[in-house]
């Protein structure tokens, strides 16, 4: 059973989120664009840890960032606090796919709390100011063993 978008509103708003009326749709809130890095060197994923490799953070320009195709990695604008009993999901806005770009994002877990990021893959070249309404997260019920504490806890915040 997923929660309304009333509720994903109220658990992002105990995380600290400040939401315009825009944000909240009926079954999830929307997560706006915070930053934009274009991905600069290898990381690396070891049996034992991980790195993420640096990136460069791009600057808008005359408002907007101008996107050519290619991968992007986008930090959300909002900080997400996943409940206890909960997993989250984030979809991308219909009008990225409509627009022949998308995200792609992983789980997030119960007890997360932080300033996300996802994939943010360009097909076709598009403008997105920053602060724009990119993502859609929604929360679903779950049992879960135990509650984050990977290393992203806490991130951006
Ligand atoms: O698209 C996503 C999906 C998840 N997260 C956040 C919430 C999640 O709880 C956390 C860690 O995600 P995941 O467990 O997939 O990362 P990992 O690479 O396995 O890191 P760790 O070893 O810390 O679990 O990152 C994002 O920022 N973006």
């Amino acid at each position: 059973m997923f929660d309304s978008g009333a509720t994903v509103a109220a658990a992002l708003a105990a995380g600290g989120a400040d939401l315009s009326d825009a944000q909240r749709q009926p079954n999830g809130v929307d997560l706006t664009v915070g930053a934009i890095f274009e991905q600069a060197e290898p990381g690396a994923i070891r049996r034992d840890g991980k790195r993420v490799g640096e990136r460069e953070e791009l600057a808008p320009e005359d408002g907007a960032y101008r996107l050519e195709p290619g991968t992007y990695v986008v930090r959300y604008g909002e900080p997400v606090r996943i409940p206890d009993e909960r997993i989250g999901f984030v979809l991308p806005r219909s009008t990225l796919l409509r627009n022949s770009c998308t995200l792609d994002t992983a789980v997030w877990d119960a007890g997360y709390e932080g300033v996300g990021e996802g994939r943010l893959d360009v097909g076709h070249a598009i403008a997105i100011e920053p602060g724009a309404r990119i993502a859609q997260l929604v929360l679903a019920a779950a049992d879960h063993d135990g509650t984050y504490e990977g290393e992203y806890q806490g991130e951006g915040l």
